[in-house]
């Protein structure tokens, strides 16, 4: 029986877009610096990543299914922060943004991977963002590079 448990954690050989939203900057930006350290320290050669900056979680999906489709990249990686308000609004960008991030992987079958924290408030976000609760784009990176290798098993 042929079990494939896990993808390896072998980044070098892979390329990877990076679609990162610019609303909560200070956030996103320590996520990004998070997902490139797990890229390089997994063997990603720096030539191997492309990042593009959106202006908020709700245009992540368009441009992450837009890489997706250009076959130039093995996976995409999604950053973002959305941080409650005083109104609904923040339902709205999260759902959108998880729908529209997981309708894009299906569609493509492209490991598109959902690196937008939801968090309370800032400070939950700081504590995702490199701080006590780690960093949550050194993460999606991880698993963006276990997803290409699995599927290269498949
Ligand atoms: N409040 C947050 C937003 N809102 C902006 C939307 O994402 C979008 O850019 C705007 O509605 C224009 O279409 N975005 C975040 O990433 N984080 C937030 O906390
Ligand atoms: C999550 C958001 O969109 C948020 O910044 C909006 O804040 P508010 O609900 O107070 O308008």
């Amino acid at each position: 029986m042929t079990q494939i448990k896990e993808g390896k954690l072998i980044g070098s050989g892979s390329k990877f877009g990076i679609v990162v939203a610019r609303f909560n900057e200070f956030i996103c930006s320590r996520l990004l610096g998070g997902a490139y350290d797990a890229l390089h320290r997994h063997g990603v050669a720096d030539d191997a990543v492309t990042t593009a900056w959106v202006p908020g979680a709700f245009e992540i999906p368009l441009i992450a299914q837009k890489m997706a489709e250009s076959g130039k990249y093995d996976a995409v990686i999604c950053l973002g922060a959305v941080i409650r308000g005083a109104t609904s609004h923040y339902d709205l960008v999260c759902n959108e943004a998880a729908k529209g991030i997981a309708q894009a992987s299906l569609k493509t079958g492209i490991p598109i991977m959902f690196g937008v924290i939801t968090t309370e408030n800032i400070e939950q976000a700081i504590e995702r963002a490199g701080t006590k609760a780690g960093n949550k784009g050194f993460d999606v990176a991880t698993s963006a590079i276990e997803m290409v290798n699995l599927i290269k098993e498949l």
